[in-house]
Parts: structure tokens; sequence; C-alpha cells
């Protein structure tokens, strides 16, 4: 194993978050992911829910971050008005939204119960 390729391409990848948690709206997910923590703490939940709810935090903030790559990338493609760059952005967005709504319900079905 190349350790000096290792560590160049983690710093690649730190250096990745750190131009992601420029975007707008990688901060709003980290604001959010706070929030989540801190009720998590608050509300008090076993192992298993605590695995789900920081696989639910990390897939949401990879996955936005999978959406600001392409979003870079169909705009490196073309600076016209096209319908498939529109295609690209709109399905990736909405592929943030999907997993967004299903952790929104999988959180109801941990939470609730606790609370309720
Ligand atoms: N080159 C393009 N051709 C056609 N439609 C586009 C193009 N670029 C963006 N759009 C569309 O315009 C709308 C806004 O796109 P924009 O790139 O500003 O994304 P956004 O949702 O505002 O995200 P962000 O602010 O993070 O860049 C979206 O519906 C997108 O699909």
């Amino acid at each position: 194993m190349n350790v000096t390729k290792f560590i160049r391409s983690f710093r690649y990848a730190l250096s990745g978050m750190k131009q992601a948690a420029a975007e707008q709206n990688f901060r709003v997910d980290l604001v959010a992911t706070i929030l989540v923590l801190a009720v998590s703490f608050l509300t008090g939940l076993s192992a298993l829910e605590w695995c789900i709810i920081i696989l639910l935090i990390a897939g949401m903030l990879a996955l936005e971050m999978v959406n600001s790559a392409i979003e870079r990338v169909v705009d490196l493609a073309t600076q016209d008005i096209h319908p498939l760059a529109k295609a690209a952005k709109d399905i990736a967005a909405g592929a943030v939204l999907v997993y967004a709504l299903a952790s929104v319900v999988i959180a109801c079905i941990i939470f609730l119960p606790k609370w309720f």
C-alpha cells in the first residue's frame, strides 16, 4: 500500500469537506445535525437507535456533497441553459429530498414513541 498516496487522497477528501462546508445547504444540514444530536442525547437512545441516527446524518451530509459535486460538473460542462443540465441538477436535488423525507419518517418512528 502506498501510504503517501493514501494520505494525499485523505487530504483531498478533507479539502472537499471544507468546500462543501462553504455551501449554504450544507451549513443548514450541519445545524440540523447539531439539533438532532442534542435531541438524541436528551431523549436517550439505544445503541441500535444511535447507529441508525448516525447513518441517517452521515448519509444526508454525504448525499448533499454528491449533489454539490453534480452541480459543479454540470456548470463545468455548460454555461448554457439546457434541459439535460436542468434534469441532472433537479434529479440530484430530488435524491437529497427522498433521503431527507425518509430520514424524517425514521426519526418519527424512533422519537415519537419515546416522547408520547
Ligand atoms: N444550465 C442549466 N440549464 C437549465 N436549467 C438549469 C441550469 N442550471 C441550473 N438550472 C436549473 O435552475 C434551477 C436553479 O439551479 P441552481 O444551480 O441555481 O441550483 P440551486 O438549487 O439554486 O442550488 P445552489 O444554490 O446550491 O447552486 C434548478 O431547477 C436547476 O435545475
